[in-house]
């Protein structure tokens, strides 16, 4: 019987010739993330010393300063202060602020590689699996281990194969896919599974939009959500400087065994929303016509280049609906700046948008751009739980950064093929 992707990486990672789903092994961590909510402020700090004076394997460790960025009151200016300070006391080289959300910042630094297991203290450290990589969330307690070991247990989870085959329609995304997959195996349709997204969709997708899918494999519940490596992949890593022979490529057997499949031919795909207030409740966005408030382009599920100039093509030349907010907070510093020299944040500002820092803020009501009582936020994000950006009396949709930009344009959740 063949191995699936995880089964592979995760035998490696035991030092064992083979691992099967459900067992429980203990696997070396090729990185440990920590960010500054769920960070060294939580326990870490103060539990760690009594455990070892000396981090293993410390070159691997990294602290991404990314919900608190730029701080918003006194109280995430310390904690800001305390993971910055923390990470220099003890001498982590690999310690980020002011970047963007980390998953965004692991990518693009170079810290996520095919074959690796990769731990963070986020939950949609996932987005990892769109480079091959079995990528997943930890609480702080698991990353205490993590950082005094350099090892945790895990049990081998189960696939679930989730093949998209043909071409996206215009107007339809990769986060199109994401909501529709969601959609259809529920919230918690995919608890403690591997879910590994396949075919031919995914082989002419790029990697900026295959990682709107990984990322969002937690929301069904999902332990890793994967993609296997392919030239797009390696083409992407060899852009970062990353060496061939820094990593190895796994790939499920033709006869691994899946404990679920499910097939979707993506010329029938529409353009998907999420309804509040659970990222399950998706429906095509051509039902609903609910007037909005506020549209969101960020966050490590919606504001990467790609997403910024697919927003900004269809707002060239036009202008958002008037009270309306349209908040772009692009997914890295990087990004900021490659779409500042490529003039696409002055084609989303000349529509009426606001440019914001990279940051987690909006996306996660911290601060940038909360909502008021009753009023309504489409968004490029990943959740839309109660109380998710601000208010839990106001109400998250969830779409594709094209919807996003059609919905700001009419003032009202919008099929973006109405623009085309
Ligand atoms: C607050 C943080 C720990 C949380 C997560 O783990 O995902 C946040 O990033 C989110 O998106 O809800
Ligand atoms: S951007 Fe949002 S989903 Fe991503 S890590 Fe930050 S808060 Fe979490």
């Amino acid at each position: 019987m063949g191995k699936t992707l995880s089964e592979k990486i995760l035998a490696k990672n035991a030092h064992r010739d083979v691992v099967n789903a459900g067992d429980v092994v203990w696997v070396d961590v090729d990185r440990s993330m920590m960010d500054d909510i769920l960070g060294p402020r939580v326990q870490i700090a103060e539990k760690l010393p009594e455990l070892t004076q000396e981090i293993k394997n410390r070159e691997n460790v990294i602290v991404i300063s990314d919900h608190y960025t730029p701080p918003a009151n006194i109280r995430q200016a310390e904690i800001v202060k305390f993971t910055r300070d923390w990470s220099l006391e003890n001498n982590i080289d690999n310690y980020y602020e002011f970047e963007g959300p980390c998953h965004q910042v692991m990518a693009e630094y170079g810290h996520v590689l095919p074959g690796t297991v990769i731990l963070g203290t986020d939950s949609h450290t996932c987005m990892g699996g769109a480079l091959g990589a079995f990528a997943s969330g930890v609480g702080s307690t698991e990353m205490l281990g993590i950082l005094a070991t350099g090892q945790t247990w895990l049990k081998v989870p189960e696939t679930i194969q989730v093949r998209w085959d043909g071409q996206l329609n215009p107007g339809v995304m990769a986060k199109d896919i994401s909501l529709k997959t969601i959609g259809v195996i529920g919230h918690a349709g995919a608890t403690y599974k591997a879910v590994e997204y396949v075919g031919e969709t995914f082989d002419q997708m790029e990697i900026e939009q295959r990682m709107a899918i990984t990322n969002m494999a937690v929301e069904m519940g999902a332990k890793v959500g994967l993609m296997p490596v392919d030239d797009k992949t390696i083409a992407y890593l060899d852009s970062l400087g990353i060496q061939r022979d820094s990593y190895s490529v796994y790939h499920s057997d033709a006869d691994a065994r899946f404990c679920q499949k499910l097939h979707f031919n993506s010329a029938e795909l529409l353009p998907q929303v999420a309804c509040p207030h659970e990222v399950d409740n998706v429906t095509a966005v051509m039902n609903v016509n609910t007037p909005i408030h506020q549209a969101y382009l960020g966050s490590c599920t919606g504001g990467r280049l790609s997403d910024l100039v697919a927003a900004a093509e269809l707002l060239k030349g036009k202008k958002i609906a008037k009270g309306i907010r349209l908040l772009v907070s692009p997914s890295s510093k990087k990004i900021w700046k490659a779409a500042s020299d490529a003039g696409v944040l002055s084609v989303l500002a000349e529509a009426g948008a606001v440019i914001l820092a990279p940051t987690c803020g909006v996306c996660v009501g911290l601060h940038s751009g909360l909502l008021a009582p009753k009023e309504v936020c489409i968004s490029a994000s990943n959740r839309n739980f109660i109380g998710r950006m601000g208010s839990k009396e106001a109400f998250i949709y969830l779409g594709s950064p094209l919807t996003v930009a059609a919905s700001a344009i009419t003032g009202r959740v919008t099929d973006p093929r109405e623009f085309l």
